[in-house]
């Protein structure tokens, strides 16, 4: 009997659908899009089409193979975990950025939203997780005071294996373990997810004799969840990994057809590019589902740090990309639709919804007399929420701002796979579409070589000297 998830028809009751009604001038009004200005971009779109083709062909975008080219990869995490899960209860995930942002959607995604506080046996035997993404002291320590070093895998994610945030927690932990544990026992305490060559952290790890993965080398910080980068830390919290491989490898079939009118990852970044165009420089997300709401913090850095360039490929000046801002329903309808609503025309709203919520909720029917109360009785939370969801679409309809649904049938790990491909792709079609490199992030060198230079690594003297000679601050501009 083959598992559930490999049923064709079970995938197909997974599909996620995604609806663009409201961005159509038929739909939203003027502030739309019509079908004749999809179909002037005929051109464009093909040639965009074929880049792409290209790049997947070259290995320009070598994380569209991932879902199916990690069998052995897949089977090493899955061997490590089931070798040390039992001796940990916490499993500490440093990193930043896409080494960090794609362990923590997924996680929250999938598992009880208080997993950390399930007891080991609730969660079925894995450790709990942390995700150190930042270097504010406070942080760190605090989460000393909680974890025990004896009981902690350490995982020391970076694809570049320098980034200064992530080395230091490093460096300060290996120092703690080896004070507490000695130097043999620590080692049992540290695995590594970097590049197979580049960066410092893959000669220590070989050095020191730590377990390490390997991010593939063409795959780029923001698309790497599905590499070692995620797949490591969602097995080791009890997360099917081989089926969010299958739900990324279910959406690229369906990105794979030239139908713009079926593609829902060219389709999205059409719309996107459209609406970019005429000044809507603005994605929200907002999906209706906590357990989705660090979705919103992936895609952020992922749309952000992809299509905000400053240059195109033809070396003009463009200063493209959309700012991305994290939305959560219902609770965001009460601090920021009344913006969406009535503010600048100047966003896309993306609407994540979900069919059928992991459990369901009844609000009792009581306070029968009092109408503006007793209507909700008898009635559940999920219906609440989907209402509310379906409410604020038409609102924002109304009001003239364009908006998009996608809908997930459920949160799982099918469902997940297809829609972090979905925004991946459609970002690198975007990236075509905008005649920019979605792949590179040449406008974060600065600020990291001011840090080096004011942190006087060697080598950046001349930088510092530039940076000496800034204007100091006028008093009169602070009080
Ligand atoms: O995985 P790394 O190399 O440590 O990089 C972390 C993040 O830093 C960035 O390079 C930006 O500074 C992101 O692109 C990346 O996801």
């Amino acid at each position: 009997m083959s598992k559930i998830f490999e049923q064709k028809d079970w995938q197909e009751s997974m599909k996620l659908r995604f609806d663009f009604n409201n961005m159509m001038t038929a739909y939203v009004g003027e502030n739309g899009i019509n079908e004749s200005e999809i179909a002037d971009l005929e051109a464009q779109i093909e040639k965009a089409e074929k880049a792409m083709v290209e790049k997947r062909t070259n290995g320009g975008m070598d994380w569209r193979e991932l879902p199916y080219n990690q069998a052995e990869v897949v089977s090493d995490i899955k061997s490590y975990v089931e070798s040390v899960k039992d001796d940990f209860d916490a499993f500490v995930v440093l990193g930043i950025g896409g080494s960090a942002l794609g362990p923590i959607a997924v996680q929250q995604a999938i598992n009880h939203p208080y997993y950390n506080e399930l007891s080991k046996e609730k969660r079925g035997g894995y450790p709990k997780l942390y995700v150190m993404d930042n270097v504010d002291p406070e942080k760190l320590v605090s989460l000393f005071n909680i974890i025990d070093l004896d009981k902690t895998l350490f995982n020391v994610i970076t694809k570049s294996g320098s980034t200064s945030e992530t080395m230091s927690q490093f460096m300060i932990i290996k120092e703690m373990l080896e004070e507490k544990l000695g130097k043999e026992e620590s080692k049992k305490h540290i695995v590594c997810t970097t590049d197979v060559k580049n960066g410092n952290l893959r000669p220590i790890a070989d050095t020191e004799g730590y377990k390490s993965f390997v991010i593939p080398a063409g795959v780029g910080g923001r698309f790497s969840e599905l590499t070692p980068v995620g797949l490591l830390p969602a097995a080791m919290c009890g997360i099917d990994i081989e089926e969010l491989l299958a739900g990324a490898a279910y959406m690229d079939e369906m990105c794979k057809t030239d139908n713009t009118f079926k593609n829902p990852a060219s389709m999205y970044a059409i719309l996107n590019y459209i609406s970019m165009k005429k000044g809507k420089n603005i994605s929200v997300i907002m999906p209706y589902a906590d357990s989705l709401k660090y979705i919103g913090d992936w895609y952020a850095q992922l749309w952000a740090e992809s299509l905000g360039k400053k240059y195109d490929n033809d070396k003009n000046v463009v200063n493209s990309g959309q700012t991305p801002v994290r939305a959560l329903g219902a609770t965001d309808q009460h601090s920021q639709v009344q913006l969406y609503s009535e503010g600048p025309k100047d966003k896309v709203i993306v609407f994540v919804g979900v069919d059928k919520y992991k459990t369901s909720l009844d609000i009792p029917k009581i306070y029968g007399d009092i109408p503006s109360l007793g209507f909700l009785g008898g009635e559940t939370h999920n219906k609440l929420i989907k209402t509310e969801q379906m409410a604020t679409e038409y609102a924002l309809l109304k009001s003239g701002q364009t908006n998009m649904t996608i809908t997930l049938p459920e949160v799982n790990e099918f469902t997940l796979g297809q829609i972090l491909y979905l925004f991946e792709v459609a970002t690198g079609f975007a990236g075509e579409l905008l005649n920019i490199n979605a792949f590179d992030q040449p406008g974060v060198e600065e600020g990291k070589n001011a840090t080096y230079a004011m942190f006087g690594r060697p080598g950046y003297d001349e930088k510092k000297a530039e940076l000496d000679k800034r204007p100091a601050k006028n008093d009169k501009y602070i009080i």
